[in-house]
């Protein structure tokens, strides 16, 4: 069943100032499925975070429609959660309290809102961390932190841009195999944001693999690969070969 549906989207972006505009994303048509895990997958400037933007409402189709669970969306809202490259924590707050966030701007009983974020404190692995602050964290622990808060919401879908993007090599890894973990647990739909073919395939039920600005969807590709993912095997590996094809530039026409 669809979660998220993008209805012939453009978006133009215009600079009055400089009396130009940016066609950032030309007549996108994209349906997102309850439990899928889809990666947006494209080279910089392509669009992406502008199609995530649009999903979590901080940003509006100039054309089109983009609708959530069957509502148009027009603002954020609690049935979205995002998750950023830079983890946007509350540096004077403790972990359970940076978890707790949204809970904690409703109000009510201290212990009980510890207890909720104790659960997601446990689920991403920080257990034994609940009173740090994150300036006594690592950058992965911190992005971990940003997880937590976004699950605890328990939105209908997770949006996450490029949240892996500042970490190194084998931090990354592990966090996508974490991630890998806590959706195959808890389910629910994720949109994740990246520019690379490996962290796609290594994560992703699908693939949407975006074209060079102006951002369009080349193609949609469901990813038949078993978990955990081998990156050496030679599925995978068909797999990259055939990203990688789309990836490259686009020929342009010969002119004689
Ligand atoms: N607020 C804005 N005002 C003007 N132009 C914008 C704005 N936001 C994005 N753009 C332009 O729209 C295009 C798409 O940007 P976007 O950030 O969505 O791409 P991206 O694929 O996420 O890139 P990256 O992988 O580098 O983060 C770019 O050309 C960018 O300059």
């Amino acid at each position: 069943m669809a979660v998220i549906k993008i209805i012939d989207v453009s978006k133009v972006f215009s600079d009055a100032r400089r009396k130009t505009s940016t066609t950032a994303l030309a007549n996108i048509d994209l349906t997102v499925d309850r439990n899928e895990f889809l990666c947006l997958l494209g080279p910089s400037g392509c669009g992406k975070s502008t199609v995530l933007n649009m999903i979590a409402g901080f940003d509006r189709p100039t054309t089109g429609t983009v609708s959530v669970g069957g509502g148009i969306v027009t603002a954020p809202g609690s049935d979205r959660g995002m998750v950023f490259q830079q983890p946007t924590l509350m540096p004077w707050l403790p972990v359970w309290e940076n978890v707790a966030f949204y809970l904690n701007l409703r109000g009510g009983d201290s212990a009980e809102r510890r207890r909720v974020a104790q659960r997601y404190i446990d689920m991403v692995g920080l257990g034994g961390f609940e009173n740090h602050f994150p300036s006594e964290l690592s950058g992965g622990m911190n992005q971990r932190v940003g997880i937590a808060r976004a699950l605890l919401m328990n939105p209908e879908v997770i949006l996450m841009d490029e949240p892996f993007g500042a970490l190194d090599e084998q931090t990354k890894m592990d966090m996508q195999e974490e991630l890998v973990k806590i959706w195959q647990k808890n389910r629910g739909t994720i949109v994740f944001v990246t520019h690379s073919i490996d962290e796609s395939l290594m994560l992703g039920t699908h693939v949407a693999v975006m074209s060079a600005r102006p951002g369009r969807i080349r193609e949609l590709i469901e990813i038949d690969l078993p978990r955990p993912r081998d990156p050496t095997s030679r599925q995978f590996n068909d797999y990259k070969r055939h990203l990688l094809s789309l990836l490259r530039p686009e020929p342009v026409a010969a002119t004689s």
